[in-house]
């Protein structure tokens, strides 16, 4: 079974000018599968993002999260599904300032009413995988940004996900934490075969990823699969990128 599967899937804004943001669009993220999500800005990304979260209703399709069709889902199911079966990373980190990184990554947890030991012990375990250990007890404005990100990234899996959508992850980095931060999902999604999908426009977090899906136009236009080396990887995707931006 896959852990996300989109069917057809269309959105539509509007009443009078209508909008087709998403239009026929299938696909599937097997367990384990570590996808990023290309396109130019309007291509209909967010759009597709907001509606695998089930924020946004479909105007028609299917998406299936886990093989449960979340569109039959009332608010409260959805909510409920967006707590225990996603995770979020975003471009602005998302963080709570009033928090300690180590209190923002047990945030999920304080949701499932674990007691305050144990979700200290498996922050710390996540804060350590990460490599932000030793600002566990910092405030969010005392560290770097790619430091936020991976407490980001690390409150967004302590509860097991079946997905990672992740935003953006590295638009506010330097390319130095960014090229960190994508090593880290990458680790991730081999070592504990967490399943993401990331939309980005930079090539290179791309490029980190397992298969890229390129939408133009609210479809699916292209799908590049990574074979092992990511220099070769990024090249292709580039060439794509330059088809869809000359096209
Ligand atoms: N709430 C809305 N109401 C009406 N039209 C919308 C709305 N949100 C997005 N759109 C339109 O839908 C299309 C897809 O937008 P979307 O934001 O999904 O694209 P995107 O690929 O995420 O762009 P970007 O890379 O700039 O974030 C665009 O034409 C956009 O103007």
């Amino acid at each position: 079974m896959s852990v996300l599967s989109v069917e057809q899937v269309t959105k539509i804004y509007g009443s009078k000018v209508k909008i087709r943001a998403v239009d026929h669009l299938s696909l599937s993220v097997e367990k384990g599968e570590f996808i990023a999500v290309m396109g130019a800005s309007g291509s209909g990304k967010s759009t597709l993002l907001n509606l695998i979260s089930g924020i946004l209703p479909l105007t028609s399709g299917e998406i299936r999260i886990d093989g449960k069709d979340i569109s039959r889902l009332n608010e409260e199911e959805a909510a409920r599904l967006r707590r225990d079966k996603l995770g979020f990373v975003f471009q602005d980190y998302n963080l709570v300032d009033t928090l300690t990184l180590g209190e923002n990554i047990m945030l999920p947890l304080m949701f499932q009413k674990k007691d305050p030991d144990t979700m200290r012990r498996e922050a710390h375990i996540y804060a350590k995988k990460l490599g932000i250990d030793t600002v566990f007890d910092s405030r969010t404005y005392e560290v770097s940004g790619g430091q936020a990100q991976r407490a980001a990234i690390a409150r967004a899996i302590i509860h097991h996900p079946s997905l990672l959508l992740a935003d953006e992850p590295t638009g506010n980095l330097d390319s130095a934490s960014a090229q960190q931060v994508m090593r880290i999902f990458a680790a991730l999604n081999t070592e504990e075969q967490v399943s993401s999908l990331v939309v980005t426009h930079d090539p290179r977090t791309a490029s980190f990823c397992g298969r890229v899906v390129f939408i133009r136009d609210g479809k699916v236009f292209h799908e590049l699969y990574r074979e092992d080396n990511q220099l070769h990887f990024y090249d292709e995707i580039l060439s794509v990128l330059k088809f869809l931006g000359g096209a």
